[in-house]
């Protein structure tokens, strides 16, 4: 077997010229670093920093650097790490006879790194082995490479009976998330939300139209909600149909939440955080006149360049949603909260490791603000659509009771089973639309994700 990642960056060369204006330009002398150097970066990023994996690698002069192999490699790396930390750091404790001292974790995260390879990713010994043993040749890690080297052969020579015991996915996840999930959905969905964030997602599509056509185009399987899913891993640029928009990149159950709205045609729809614009771009195909509103200036491009690609229009603004207010109130406001999104760990394994009890409650906050806010531009006897990718209750369940006790000019607009056939067990006895990670697990799973409807009296 050949291994695609045993040398180092062809791209990035010393004394290769930078392009004029590249804010990631670095003199031309420096030496270029490896994908597994710039993966040890990046993972030191998201642990001590708190970064998610995209952001570490947006601001790394170094990944900028790599050739694009290299740089998808570099990013598994780090994702295959966040996603087994758990198990990792079990076997890591049994087999570090002493702990290093002096070396701020970065002995254990070069054993991660080495790990990632040689159990999960499967890349061939002599590479993983060798170059991640580089990665500790300098000082003051140099003293800890033969005990690295020793770690990884070790691992490369007994493999996978080494996790026998240690198959737990319940190991991979924070005991402050843990306790949380277990007291809202009980010990076994739990533990199946846990193996679901072991197993990564698929990638679904959402289809502007003729969903039948295109799953056969596509070979992709159509889901029971309307969705297209192919395999996880599957390049999205070069499928049919993204060039000319006639689908976009959404998780299954993020796709749910508009649908549940039903018929909008025809109706004002203001659409709070907006961007990238997946659930505006559903509205729009579903005949509502959209208003998108996001703070966020960087994002808001990434939405419009969305709707030049599947050719909708909408009333884009950059603003703050806690103090922007419409010129007239609108019929429906879709508020998708910023949240903890610990309902996308399947795709975001980092978040295990960023999150912290502390950010559910910020962002509880500053979602209640939000949805105190959204009551203010939508018209008496109009909807409000909450909705968070969150597998927290005090985003979702929790959130909607404490406003609906304190806020008497809103009820809830309970969804029932029938709005939703095929998954009707993600409508909850309350009328909250609530995904998890563990449902369809046989196709594959889908993000976890909260919706609630309520009405301006
Ligand atoms: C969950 S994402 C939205 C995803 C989007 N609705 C979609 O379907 O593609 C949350 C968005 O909220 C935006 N945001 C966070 N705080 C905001 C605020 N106070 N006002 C407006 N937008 C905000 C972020 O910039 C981010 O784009």
């Amino acid at each position: 077997m050949t291994d695609r990642f045993s040398s180092k960056s062809a791209h990035g060369r010393n004394g290769r010229a930078r392009k004029p204006g590249n804010p990631n330009a670095r003199p031309t002398t420096a030496r270029p670093k490896s994908a597994r150097q710039v993966a040890l970066t990046l993972l030191g990023a998201v642990m001590d920093k708190h970064l998610a994996v995209d952001d570490a690698c947006f601001g790394n002069r170094d990944f900028a650097d790599l050739s694009d192999r290299d740089k998808s490699f570099a990013k598994l790396l780090v994702l295959t790490v966040a996603r087994h930390m758990g198990q990792m750091n079990a076997l890591i404790d049994r087999l570090l006879q002493e702990p290093p001292e002096g070396d701020k974790g970065q002995v254990r995260r070069i054993l991660q790194l080495g790990l990632a390879q040689l159990v999960y990713l499967k890349t061939p010994a002599h590479a993983a082995v060798g170059q991640t043993v580089e990665l500790a040749g300098r000082k003051p890690l140099f003293r800890y490479k033969g005990v690295v080297n020793a770690i990884l052969r070790r691992v490369d020579r007994e493999g996978d009976a080494l996790f026998d015991d240690l198959s737990d996915p319940k190991l991979n996840v924070r005991p402050w998330a843990w306790k949380s999930w277990e007291a809202a959905y009980g010990e076994t969905t739990a533990r199946a939300i846990a193996t679901a964030h072991v197993a990564g997602a698929t990638l679904d599509l959402t289809v502007k139209d003729d969903a039948d056509d295109w799953a056969e185009t596509l070979g992709a399987d159509r889901l029971p909600t309307g969705s297209l899913r192919l395999p996880a891993g599957t390049a999205v640029p070069g499928l049919e149909g993204y060039k000319a928009g006639h689908w976009w990149v959404q998780d299954a159950a993020a796709a749910l939440p508009v649908k549940l709205l039903g018929d909008v045609t025809g109706k004002t729809v203001i659409d709070l955080c907006a961007a990238p614009g997946g659930k505006t771009m559903q509205l729009i195909a579903a005949g509502a006149s959209v208003t998108a509103v996001d703070r966020h200036g960087g994002r808001l491009k990434r939405l419009q360049a969305n709707l030049d690609r599947v050719g909708q229009r909408a009333q884009v603004v950059e603003a703050d949603a806690e103090t922007w207010r419409p010129e007239k109130p609108a019929d429906i406001v879709l508020l998708d909260a910023p949240c903890t999104a610990t309902g996308t760990i399947r795709r975001h394994p980092e978040l295990q490791w960023i999150r912290s009890p502390n950010d559910v409650k910020e962002l509880a906050e500053l979602q209640r603000k939000l949805l105190l806010a959204s009551l203010d531009m939508v018209r008496p006897g109009g909807e409000i659509l909450y909705v968070t990718c969150s597998l927290q209750p005090e985003e979702g369940e929790a959130q909607i009771a404490g406003l609906l006790d304190a806020v008497v000019e809103l009820s809830l607009k309970p969804f029932v089973k029938a709005d939703l056939p095929g998954l009707e067990e993600a409508i909850t006895d309350h009328g909250y639309l609530r995904c998890l990670p563990s449902y369809w697990a046989e196709k594959g799973g889908m993000d976890g994700f909260f919706a609630a409807r309520l009405i301006r009296k």
